[in-house]
């Protein structure tokens, strides 16, 4: 007999996909070889053409560059591995928690493990007919959010019965990002033992011509910077890091930026990397290590490096925020 009023109707199965750059599987040279190969072979990473860039990737880089970023992996690498891998993982983790049942959370990298398409299949498996694919990249750029969704959506191009995408937005000016960040900067500074005479925001770098090409990214990160600014009622210090290769990278550069400030008489310096939403090779070695080298070297005398939001509780309740906005609908009473 059919039932009065409106037959239950099964909720599809929600998944999220959690995904960040990318990380070799050990800290030795041939895996970070293994990994800079895919890495720096995606044309949305390095936008010059391939029949220049391949005998100088091949030929120079790769024989000289995992030596060396090999050893800087070494002096980060933990338990958990990789710190960008442990941190993703963890906040999957959380997530899974934060959402409760009917939602599936996974995590996956844009190059090395664990694959994008392994984990989307995974998912599908699962049962997932809804997928919300959340790239971790509060500004938006195609060499990191294009790239994660394009390696996503080429996966779907090989299944016949496809599950349903979204797509995280970049999230560089929403309210619960800035508010997190805010609540975690405020809270590491109040317990430092010095008062820093400013705070420096330092954001991963990419070609200066990428900018001009339309991409969204630098207006995002200087948006994210004022706004945070706003919020902690002192403006920040921007700049710009991890230059790679010989063309002009946006400016100004954090190692540069970090060697000038004693000299301006900033001598006590906080860095925060709010770009990052997971600590990794370019806060952990290049800020919390080099950085404070070489501020101290030129003079400086306190020095901070300020952790991401990672898998903090305000962290996983801005992702949960963020994050659950975009499953609305989805996850509404039908
Ligand atoms: C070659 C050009 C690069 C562009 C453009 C670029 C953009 C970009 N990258 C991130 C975030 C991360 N990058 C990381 C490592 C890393 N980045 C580059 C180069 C470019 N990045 C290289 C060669 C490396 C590898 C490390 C090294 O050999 O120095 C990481 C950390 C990875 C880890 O394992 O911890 C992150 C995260 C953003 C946000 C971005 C946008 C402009
Ligand atoms: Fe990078
Ligand atoms: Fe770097």
């Amino acid at each position: 007999m059919i039932p009065a009023g409106h037959p239950p109707v099964a909720r599809p199965r929600i998944g999220v996909l959690l995904i960040n750059l990318g990380t070799p599987d050990a800290p030795d040279a041939r895996s970070v070889k293994r990994y800079l190969a895919e890495f720096l072979s995606d044309r949305r990473v390095v936008e010059i053409p391939q029949l220049a860039w391949q005998p100088i990737l091949r030929g120079i880089i790769l024989n000289t560059r995992p030596k060396k970023s090999a050893h800087a992996y070494q002096q980060v690498w933990g338990e958990g591995g990789s710190p960008l891998a442990a941190v993703t993982r963890a906040q999957a983790l959380a997530l899974k928690d934060a959402f409760g049942d009917g939602v599936t959370v996974d995590w996956a990298m844009r190059y090395g493990n664990p694959a994008i398409g392994d984990r989307l299949r995974a998912l599908k498996e699962a049962g997932c007919e809804r997928i919300l694919l959340a790239p971790l990249y509060p500004q938006y750029c195609a060499a990191t959010t294009a790239t994660a969704n394009d390696k996503a959506f080429a996966a779907l191009a090989a299944m016949r019965w496809q599950p349903a995408l979204r797509t995280l937005p970049p999230y560089h000016d929403d309210p619960a990002y800035i508010d997190a960040l805010a609540a975690s900067v405020a809270a590491q500074v109040a317990a430092l033992d010095f008062e820093p005479d400013t705070i420096l925001a330092s954001f991963h770098g990419m070609p200066q011509r990428t900018l001009e090409l339309g991409d969204p990214y630098h207006c995002h990160c200087r948006k994210t910077a004022r706004l945070l600014g706003e919020r902690l009622g002192r403006p920040l210090t921007v700049a710009f890091q991890s230059r790679f290769g010989r063309a002009k990278w946006l400016e100004p550069a954090t190692d540069t930026t970090l060697e000038a400030l004693p000299a301006q008489g900033v001598r006590k310096v906080a860095i925060v990397a709010p770009g990052f939403s997971a600590d990794c090779l370019e806060t952990l070695e290049e800020l919390a290590i080099r950085g404070r080298e070489s501020f101290v070297a030129a003079g400086g005398t306190h020095f901070a490096y300020l952790p991401c939001l990672n898998d903090t509780p305000v962290g996983i309740d801005m992702l949960r925020t963020i994050l659950g906005r975009e499953l609305e609908g989805w996850r509404a009473p039908l």
